[in-house]
This record gives C-alpha cells, structure tokens and sequence, in this order.
C-alpha cells in the first residue's frame, strides 16, 4: 500500500513538506497509523505519548476531539504518521455527529495498522461499534488501555480471550498510555506493520496542521479545562483572523481574533464568567502557551457568540470544517 500525506489537509506555505525532502534510503519504513476508539478511552494521551510532544488537544471532558490530527515520529528507520479520529458517536445523530462518523469511516480504510483502544478489561455498545468499523485486511492492534487502574492483572486473561472472539487482532497490547515503557514498546510493535518505503515527511516535522489550526485547538482545550464539565461538547472555536505582522520590537508577531461559538446564552455566561474573569484566563493561558509553541508575540481576541441549533445545521458544519 503507498501513501503520501493527505492532498486535502496542506493550504499553500503552511503544510508539511513534501515527501522528496528525505531521502529514500533502503530499508526505511514508513506509513499510517489510526487511532480509533470511543470517546475517553484515552487516544490523544496515547498519540501525544508516541509522537513525544504535545500536539494533540486532551481534556478530561469526552468528545473534544474533533479535528483529525496527524502526529509524526521519526525513530531509527520508521517513520510513524498517526492519525488520531474524533470520538466516535453514538448517542446522537445530529449532522455534527455524522460528519464525524464519516471521518473516522474514511480514515479507517486507508491506513497500515489501526490501534484500536479501549479500557483494558471493558467492552461496551461504544466499543463494539467502533470495532465493527474496522476492515478485516488492516491489521488491528488491540491497545488495552489504562492498564494502571487494572488492580487485579489475573483478570484480564478471559477479557483478552472474550476480545480474541471478537475480531482477529494481530497483536494485544495492555498498555497505560501514561507509561513511557509501554508506550515505545507499543512503537516497536506497531514498526512492524509499516511498509518499507521512503518516509513522508522531514525528521523534524510533528505535524501538519497549521499554526492558525494549533492556535483554534489551544483556545479550545483552555476553554474547556477551564470551564469544566458544564460546557456542552458542541461548543466550539472558529478563528476569524490569523496574522503575521512586522514588528521593530519582536522577532515574530502573530494578531489572531478567535469566536467560541456557545449554543445558549447560559452558556456565553459560562464562557465570559464574573465580571470577564474566566474569558480573560483562557485567553491569558492560550496566549502565553501559542507565544511558546511559535516563537512569537502573540495578541490574542477572543469572542464569544451564542449560534442556537449550529449542530443540527450542516451546511453550518461544512462551514467550521469539520468535514
Ligand atoms: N489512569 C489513566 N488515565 C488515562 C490513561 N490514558 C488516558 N487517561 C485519561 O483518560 C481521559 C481521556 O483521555 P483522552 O486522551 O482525552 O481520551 P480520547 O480517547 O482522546 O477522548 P476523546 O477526545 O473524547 O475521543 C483523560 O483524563 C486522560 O488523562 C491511562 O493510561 N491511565
């Protein structure tokens, strides 16, 4: 199977570059890797941990992950591209939610290996319906996760056997995504299953996602750590405007203007807090972490506007790119 990076994800001067940048040296691997499971489960500690940097948005809150994220690590003569998918839903069937089904659908097929995850020692409707998405000719690594808060380990052996009868997995990985040891021997495993072929990308490329892409996903993990459970998942972070300006102060400066659009008014309130104070700390937290992440004076507007109904909208949906 041959790949090259997504031709749809990399706008002019903002993508990754292209795959002649490395060199083909014999015996190189390279290819995809998905990470599919139910919300919560665990996929973008994982995806963080094995790219070994922070480029994925994790939040204690499920389904935030709606962006498909692809990940790079370069080790020894591998080259991984991981594809992280939004959380596969359920519950609802809103033209959000089959959006994000037909991401994870289409991600899933054209892919080297999937690590499927799930809690190791559970398996629920949610697991089972991702499950029924994978392709019998794609090897399906079974990545047992949260291992640590397995206490009795004994009792994982009928669990394994019950998840063998589900699908034939070519490997079971009973992994805590929080433990570097677990996480590079799942790279190894997960090498073996990647096709020799030049790599896609640089050595030093983590991802292909833009910085105007990095700045929406920052505003929106603060804005979701720092409001907490209450904010319902189908709020999100459109940024309006992104750009570079000449500065004789700073080496780079970056203006971005960002709306977090909120479903109801009681949730604009949620967003704004007393008197400003929680839309003034997200805003203080993202600025200061994208000043880091870029190199950059950054100056940061936030927005918050309430859009009722945006997730039953498709053509809505279509517009915020979630497509
Ligand atoms: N104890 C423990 N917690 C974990 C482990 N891996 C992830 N978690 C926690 O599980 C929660 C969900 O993790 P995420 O990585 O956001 O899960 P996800 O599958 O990407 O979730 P969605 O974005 O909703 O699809 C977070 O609170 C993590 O800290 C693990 O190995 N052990």
């Amino acid at each position: 199977m041959t790949h090259g990076p997504d031709p749809d994800l990399p706008a002019e001067g903002e993508g990754p570059v292209p795959a002649e940048a490395a060199p083909a040296a014999a015996g190189q691997r390279c290819g995809l890797v998905a990470i599919v499971g139910k919300p919560n489960v665990g996929k973008s500690t994982l995806l963080n941990a094995l790219v070994g940097q922070k480029i994925s948005i994790t939040s204690r809150k499920a389904q935030t992950t709606r962006h498909r994220i692809t990940g790079v690590r370069s080790e020894g003569g591998t080259q991984f591209v991981f594809v992280d998918t939004p959380g596969f839903q359920t519950r609802h069937s809103s033209a959000l939610n089959r959006s994000l089904n037909r991401a994870v659908t289409g991600v899933i097929g054209d892919v080297d290996v999937v690590l499927f995850v799930v809690e190791a020692g559970n398996f629920t409707l949610g697991d089972a319906k991702v499950l029924g998405l994978l392709k019998p000719d794609i090897p399906a690594i079974l990545v047992a996760n949260k291992l640590d808060l397995v206490h009795r380990r004994g009792e994982l052996a009928p669990w394994l056997r019950d998840m063998q009868a589900r699908h034939p997995f070519s490997e079971f990985m009973p992994v805590s995504a929080k433990n570097s040891k677990d996480v590079e021997r799942l790279l190894q495993v997960c090498g073996k299953y990647l096709p020799e072929q030049p790599w896609f990308y640089g050595e030093d490329e983590l991802t292909d996602k833009s910085e105007r892409f990095m700045a929406g996903e920052m505003i929106r993990e603060k804005l979701f750590r720092l409001t907490g459970e209450e904010l319902p998942y189908t709020s999100t972070v459109v940024v309006e405007k992104f750009e570079e300006e000449p500065s004789p102060k700073f080496k780079r400066m970056v203006r971005i203007a960002a709306t977090v659009v909120v479903e109801r008014d009681s949730h604009k309130a949620m967003v704004i807090g007393e008197g400003g104070e929680k839309l003034k700390r997200i805003g203080t937290e993202a600025r200061q972490e994208l000043e880091t992440l870029f190199d950059a004076k950054v100056f940061l507007q936030i927005f918050v506007k309430v859009r009722s109904g945006w997730a039953d909208d498709e053509a809505r949906v279509r517009s915020f790119g979630y497509e």
